[in-house]
Parts: structure tokens; C-alpha cells; sequence
């Protein structure tokens, strides 16, 4: 704990929460001569460094290793017998998270912010209650508030779920054994890296989903060459699956589902809780500051970032709407640019990549071929298998394919898919296009390095496309 401001209560600035949006934004506004304490219960670097992006994509970077030493034959190499190591593994992983999260804390120290660690609550709007976790007590009161808390693991309301030992996707990162067999209740981005990672790494793996496929918002297409890469990995799913409750016993944690059928108790070695998440904004006192929630919790916000509370701002994952990082970082950048640049930016119509780091990796932005097809768009749709990809042939990794939906009037990208290897990196090739309005011919007629994933861009706008054309209304 810092302090390079004096013990007195009156601040330029108080930062919530030390996530992907609050560290910068704290650090930037210090960096302007204002006087700032950023408030974190727990680390610096949020979600994403210590218990999200990093730790998941380290150990992602672990089981991709050990899945290519098990194919090494394919490519001629003779390895012997694979096995992990997953004590190695991870403290591998604690490793860079550790580097990761005092990066972040010397940043914030470096930046000249006061650093409380505590649990801060609103007394009032402008008020903030910290309790520290030195167990003392704070009062601080500042005109600009930034509320950067985020989300947590939500637990559906399933009987035993606890008791059994469930553990979430935090708590899943301090195990010390390798599970025999892993139940993933939620096939979302959580269920779906963590349950291939530990089918490779050599788990048994099921996933219980509700919904009657893979990810549902993307084309079935994609969906299906996903579900099929998994479970050619050893991932086992059961679909149309509600868990209704959960007991630990002798043989570990049983579970019994509701299928589209039937009722049927399943019993694995450990038990993950994947459904989804929670915002931190239960224990913020927001009531008291007149801070509006949604019926779900998220702290709601104008296309500035702005509260119902004058002064008072939300950033990141607690204000609902695509949870990623890259998101949460660029809320940062738009309440920085109209505080300290005059340039002022708003959250509206921005393109919002994602990338579920599976293998292949699922990546999309904007528009899919259904979302084409229930918005009646005249566009042309270009599908590209993976099989085609001189690169993907001659590294071996034909899984999976790229999609993109082109406007038929424009010839601009509203869309597309990338299912692949480096699946985020190609997507990134045709986002750029997409801000630089590049049209679909200008990349079919590039120069790109040969062999690239990036040179098959060539090869997808080649393709013959499909055209989707509005129907025609009854009249
Ligand atoms: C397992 C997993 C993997 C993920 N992988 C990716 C990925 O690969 N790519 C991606 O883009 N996104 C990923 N995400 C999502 C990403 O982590 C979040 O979108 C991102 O961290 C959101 O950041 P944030 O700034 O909203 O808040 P967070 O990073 O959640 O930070 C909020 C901070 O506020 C603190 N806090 C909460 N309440 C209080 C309080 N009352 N007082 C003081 N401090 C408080 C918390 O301790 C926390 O440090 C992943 C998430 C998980 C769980
Ligand atoms: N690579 C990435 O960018 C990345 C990785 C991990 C997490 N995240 C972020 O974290 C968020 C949370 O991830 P998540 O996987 O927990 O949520 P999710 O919303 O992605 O998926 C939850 C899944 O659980 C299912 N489900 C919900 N309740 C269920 C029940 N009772 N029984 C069976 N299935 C049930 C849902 O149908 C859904 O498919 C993501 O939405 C994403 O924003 C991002």
C-alpha cells in the first residue's frame, strides 16, 4: 500500500476496481496531475491477469504442447511416450500470471496513484467507504467516481453444488492434481478452452450444456466443425442438459441431469461451474449513491460511460454488454480521451472481435451468415475449409474453416468467421479491412507473404460465393 497523498479524505478522483479499464485509467489520470487512489480488494490487474485471460491462455499454451507431442508421429518425429507434468504446468502458469500482476501493481506505483487495498462501497455519490484489508477503515470523497469491479463466477441454483465441491473458473486454477475425469457443467468460452485443455493434458472430459448445440450465436457451420474438433480431442458432450443436482460421494462428485429425455446421474472425479457470470455491484452500496442497475445487476451507462449518478462512471464488465478485455480497455481509452484530450468518443457502433481461444480458435466479428439472413441483407457469403489452405496442409491442422459476409452492392466486409490455427490473428487481417473499408476484391487481388494463413484470404474471396437476397414480402 502507497501513499503519496495525504491522509486527508478529499480526492481529485477514485478508481474501483484495478481491472483491464481502472489501473490505466487511474495511472492516466495521475499522470495529468490530478490526485487519484484506485481502490482493488484483491490484484492489481483484474480478472483477466489473475484469474482470466492469462492463466487460461498460459495453460492453453501447456495442453496445445503436449496435443503436438502426441502428434508428433504425424509429422515424422518419434517422441515416445507423452506425458505432463502438471505441477510443472502449473506453476508455469503462477509464474506469468505472478510477472503479469506486478507489472501491473508497478505501474499504478510508477503513475504516482495512491494504491488501497480494500473493499470500497459508496456512502454517498460522491463518498467511498474502503474497508482495508488490514482490517482498518477509510472514508474518501472525490467529484469523479469510476466504478471498475467486474464480474465473478455465478453459480446456478442447483442443489448440493457447493457442498459436492464444485469449483468455479477460479477455482479451478489452484488444483493440485490432475482430475481423472472433469464434468464441465456450461459448453460457453470457459467450458470449452478449459475442457480441451484438460483433455489434453489427459483428463476425461464431459461438458453439460442446456442449450441444444455449441455456440449458438455463431453459423451452425462453425458450430459443428467446432464441436467435432473437441470431441475428435476426447471432449464428450451432452446437450439439452440441465444439472439438477449434485452430491459428493466415495467415487467423487455425481450429478444428476435432466436430458431431453430422461433423468441420468453421471459421476466424475471433479466438477467445473461454467454458466456464466456475475457483476460485482451486490456490495457497492450503489443504492445510496443513486447509481440504476438492470434486472441482472449491471450498472447501466450512456454511450460515454456515464451513470445515472453525475460524475460517477462504469467501465469494463460491470456495465453488461460483451465481457472482454480488449472491450473493458477500450472503455478506458474513451473516458481518457474526452477527460484529458477533448476527444470526446463514444462506446456506439464500435466492432467488437472475439476470440474463444479453443483449437482451433473460434474468431468473429460483425456479422454472421444468420445474422445476415434475419436482418434480409443482400450480401454475399465466402466459405473457405480449412482443408484448402496450403499452410493449414502443410503444418497438418486442416480443422476447421473461414467465413465472410460481404455487402453485394459495396463489395465491403460486414463480417466474418475465422475458425482455424492463429484463428484471431487472420480474423485481425480482415477487421483491419473492415476499418479501412477494404473491399473483399482489393484482398483477393493482395500480395501476401506465401504461405501465410493470411495468403488463403486470397483464396476465400476466389471461392464462389453464395448470395443471400432479402425475401420477397406477400402483399
Ligand atoms: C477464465 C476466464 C478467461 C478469460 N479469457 C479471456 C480472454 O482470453 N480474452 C478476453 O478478452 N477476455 C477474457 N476473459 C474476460 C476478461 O477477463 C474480462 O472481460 C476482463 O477482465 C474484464 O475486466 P474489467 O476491467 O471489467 O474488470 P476485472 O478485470 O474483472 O477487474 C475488476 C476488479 O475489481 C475488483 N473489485 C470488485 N469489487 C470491488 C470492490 N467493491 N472494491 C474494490 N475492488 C473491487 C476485483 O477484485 C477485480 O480486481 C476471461 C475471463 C475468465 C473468467
Ligand atoms: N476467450 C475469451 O475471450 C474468453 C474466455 C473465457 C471467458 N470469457 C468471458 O467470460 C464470460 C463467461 O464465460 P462462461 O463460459 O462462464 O459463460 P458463457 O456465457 O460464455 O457460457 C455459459 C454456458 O453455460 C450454459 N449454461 C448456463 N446455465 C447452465 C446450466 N444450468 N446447465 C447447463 N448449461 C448451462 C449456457 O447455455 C452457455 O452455453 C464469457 O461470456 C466471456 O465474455 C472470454
Amino acid at each position: 500500500m502507497t501513499e503519496p497523498h495525504p491522509a486527508d479524505k478529499q480526492r481529485d478522483v477514485i478508481v474501483i476496481g484495478a481491472g483491464q479499464a481502472g489501473g490505466p485509467l487511474a495511472g492516466a489520470l495521475a499522470r495529468s496531475g490530478r490526485r487519484v487512489t484506485l481502490i482493488e480488494k484483491s490484484h492489481v490487474g483484474g480478472t483477466c491477469v489473475n484469474e482470466g485471460c492469462t492463466p487460461t491462455k498460459t495453460l492453453i499454451a501447456s495442453a496445445r504442447v503436449a496435443h503436438l507431442a502426441r502428434r508428433a508421429s504425424d509429422y515424422g518425429v518419434n517422441v515416445g511416450t507423452v506425458s505432463v507434468d502438471f505441477t510443472r504446468i502449473q506453476e508455469r502458469k503462477d509464474d506469468i500470471v505472478e510477472s503479469f500482476r506486478s507489472g501491473s501493481t508497478t505501474g499504478v506505483h510508477k503513475a504516482g496513484v495512491e494504491l488501497l487495498m480494500g473493499h470500497a462501497r459508496f456512502s454517498g455519490p460522491h463518498s467511498i467507504q474502503v474497508a482495508l484489508n488490514d482490517g482498518s477503515q477509510r472514508e474518501l470523497h472525490a467529484p469523479l467516481v469510476f466504478i471498475n469491479t467486474g464480474t465473478r463466477p455465478r453459480w446456478p441454483d442447483v442443489t448440493g453444488l457447493r457442498e459436492a465441491g464444485a469449483l468455479d473458473s477460479t477455482g479451478i486454477l489452484g488444483l493440485t492434481e490432475l482430475p481423472e475425469h472433469l464434468l464441465i457443467l456450461g459448453g460457453g468460452y470457459i467450458g470449452l478452452e478449459f475442457g480441451q485443455a484438460f483433455a489434453r493434458f489427459g483428463s476425461r472430459v464431459t461438458i453439460i450444456e442446456q442449450a441444444e448445440r455449441l455456440a449458438m450465436r455463431e453459423d451452425p457451420d462453425v458450430a459443428q466443425a467446432l464441436t467435432t474438433a473437441l470431441h475428435e480431442d476426447g471432449v464428450t458432450f451432452l446437450f439439452s442438459h440441465r444439472v439438477r443436482s449434485a452430491r459428493r460421494t466415495d467415487r467423487g462428485v455425481e450429478v444428476t441431469l435432466d436430458g431431453p429425455q430422461e433423468k441420468h446421474v453421471l459421476t466424475g472425479s471433479h466438477l467445473l461451474v461454467a454458466t456464466g457470470r456475475t457483476p460485482n455491484t451486490d456490495d457497492l452500496g450503489l443504492e445510496t449513491a443513486a447509481i440504476e442497475v438492470d434486472e441482472r445487476g449491471y450498472v447501466k451507462v450512456d454511450e460515454h460511460l456515464r451513470t445515472s449518478a453525475d460524475g460517477v462512471y462504469a467501465l469494463g464488465d460491470v456495465k453488461g454488454g460483451p465481457a472482454f478485455t480488449h472491450i473493458s480497455y477500450d472503455d478506458y481509452r474513451v473516458v481518457r480521451d474526452a477527460l484529458l484530450h477533448d476527444r470526446p468518443r463514444t462506446t456506439a457502433g464500435r466492432l467488437v472481435p472475439y476470440t474463444v481461444f479453443t483449437d482451433p480458435q473460434l474468431a468473429r466479428v460483425g456479422l454472421s451468415e444468420t445474422d445476415a439472413q434475419a436482418q434480409q441483407r443482400r450480401v454475399r457469403v465466402y466459405t473457405l475449409p480449412m482443408t484448402r489452405v496450403a499452410r493449414a496442409i502443410e503444418t497438418a491442422e486442416t480443422r476447421g474453416l473461414m467465413k465472410a459476409v460481404v455487402d453485394d452492392d459495396t463489395d465491403l466486409i460486414l463480417g466474418a468467421t475465422v475458425l482455424g490455427p492463429e484463428g484471431g490473428e487472420v480474423l485481425s487481417v480482415l477487421q483491419m479491412a473492415m476499418l479501412g473499408n477494404v473491399t473483399a476484391a482489393q484482398i483477393r487481388d493482395g500480395i501476401f507473404s506465401h504461405p501465410t494463413f493470411s495468403e488463403s484470404l486470397n483464396n476465400l474471396f476466389m471461392s464462389t460465393p453464395v448470395t443471400l437476397k432479402p425475401e420477397p414480402t406477400l402483399t
